[in-house]
């Protein structure tokens, strides 16, 4: 059995949709089908989530919101329409929906802004078993509260409840289509809760486990997984298998294609994932397993993500100082800010953050902690950072590997602003400013990558 889950792009229209009912057809093992909200039909087109997100915004101020309610249900009723479903009574269900839940969470602005982003997935996924049934398909809506998606009470970052698989595991006793929306779950106390953004992957990978499909099949807009953004490098190379671990450092650092959390629940299930093109599915797409051969290709891929910034304290005697390091964390906690790298030397020590959590008065207020209660000689926090992280299962034992980089870097002309090597075995990061990132990202690939062709051809 496996479970597919399509993504936006896979259901932003009714082309897509006859499209994701041909592949369901096309084999018989595809009995769960998670789907997410409409996506982007063409580049500059909204995302249904991002409507739903500004309705939640319009009600939360008081403003009008009639025609964003109105802008939301038109994306289905024009699926609808392009399919020649005789839908009005579903759409008309789902403008009533929503004016429902801004009645309930009028007040409660999380929950409201909760409640109304499932809805995206929730709706299409009642759409969706409503074709597949029109076209003569045993297909059956499963809300994720039947299924027994149950999640932390943690609006906009849900995570899952062990106990959960349980029930999801009665999954596999369904004859029929299940078809679950994506992006959401349940709290204990019965609230819609979401996952984080592009949480439809998770979804899929919850009920992958729970349901124990031989494979999870990811629906999507591309081939396969490439070794570096395709925005970045034309035509990269694509990979045929990557293994869990690569995958999470580079979907952590920047790979969009697959949420970084969808991994675990399939990882610890041993289910492998395969990442294919709604478009052109009879392509191979990207298989995501345990292991893989990396005899010849040690670098799997090249991630990067910009809005980062460093904060850089010195004291004198620092190394002398126990404790010193902990405190100073200790205060990023206070404030709720999470920390991706910390590298230190003997009177100097880095923090690396995501930019964003320094907002309003949290700077100030942190760089005044740090100098009063750290008593350090100077501070100061430097912004427009970039992290490239390398990731490969055979960097621990190729030779040169860090030498290719750096030769790379210093070719290309790029400043190093910093390395962090060592703390994985499987990745190395850089830090360059922002401005260089695609330049430092091309002058990588080339390095790692080109090789490889030259080799082949
Ligand atoms: N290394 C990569 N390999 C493939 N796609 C990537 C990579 N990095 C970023 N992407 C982007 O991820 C997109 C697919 O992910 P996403 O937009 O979440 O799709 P979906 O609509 O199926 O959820 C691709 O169109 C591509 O632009
Ligand atoms: N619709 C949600 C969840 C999701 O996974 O979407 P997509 O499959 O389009 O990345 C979002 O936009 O975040």
């Amino acid at each position: 059995m496996k479970v597919a889950k399509f993504g936006g792009s896979s259901v932003a229209s009714a082309e897509q949709f006859r499209k994701v009912a041909g592949i369901i057809q096309s084999d018989q093992q595809r009995r769960i089908i998670v789907v997410s909200a409409p996506g982007k039909r063409y580049k500059a087109d909204t995302k249904v989530t991002d409507l739903l997100i500004r309705l939640a915004e319009a009600v939360m101020r008081g403003n009008e919101y009639d025609s964003l309610i109105e802008a939301v249900v038109e994306r289905y009723a024009d699926i609808a329409r392009g399919l020649e479903l005789q839908a009005s009574e579903v759409i008309e269900q789902m403008k009533a929906d929503l004016q429902q839940k801004i009645a309930a969470y009028h007040d409660d602005h999380l929950r409201l802004l909760d409640a109304l982003k499932a809805s995206g997935e929730d709706h299409n996924a009642r759409l969706m078993a409503f074709y597949l049934r029109s076209l003569g398909m045993e297909a059956r809506y499963v809300s994720p509260r039947e299924a027994g998606i149950f999640v932390t009470d943690e609006p906009g970052n849900a995570q899952i409840l062990q106990d959960s698989y349980e029930k999801l595991s009665k999954l596999k006793q369904c004859s029929n289509i299940v078809v679950i929306p994506g992006f959401f779950g349940y709290s204990l106390t019965g609230h819609i809760v979401t996952f984080p953004r592009g949480g439809s992957d998770i979804t899929g990978s919850i009920v992958a486990a729970g349901a124990g499909a031989d494979v999870y099949e990811n629906f999507t807009d591309v081939d396969s997984i490439y070794c570096v953004n395709p925005s970045m490098v034309e035509n990269p190379r694509q990979l045929r298998e990557i293994t869990y671990r690569e995958m999470r450092e580079l979907s952590y650092s920047g790979f969009s294609v697959f949420h970084d959390e969808a991994l675990e629940p399939v990882y610890k299930a041993g289910i492998p994932v395969c990442v294919k093109n709604t478009n052109n599915p009879e392509a191979p797409g990207t298989w995501i397993v345990a292991k893989r051969d990396h005899r010849n290709v040690p670098v799997a891929g090249i991630a990067s993500d910009t809005g980062f910034c460093s904060v850089n304290v010195s004291k004198y005697l620092m190394n002398r100082e126990i404790g010193f390091g902990r405190k100073l964390l200790q205060i990023l906690e206070d404030e709720g800010i999470s920390y991706e790298h910390a590298p230190s030397g003997i009177d100097n020590m880095s923090v690396i953050l995501r930019a964003n959590q320094l907002q309003g008065e949290k700077e100030q207020r942190i760089m005044d902690r740090i100098q009063t209660e750290l008593k350090v000689d100077e501070i100061h926090i430097e912004y427009g950072l970039a992290l490239i992280m390398v990731v490969g299962e055979g960097m621990e034992r190729a030779v040169g590997v860090a030498a290719k980089a750096t030769a790379a870097f210093a070719q290309a002309q790029i400043n190093i602003e910093m390395i962090n090597q060592g703390s994985s075995e499987v990745s190395m990061m850089f830090g360059v400013k922002e401005e260089a990132v695609n330049k430092a990202v091309r002058a990588l690939y080339d390095a790692y990558f080109a090789p490889v062709y030259a080799q082949k051809e």
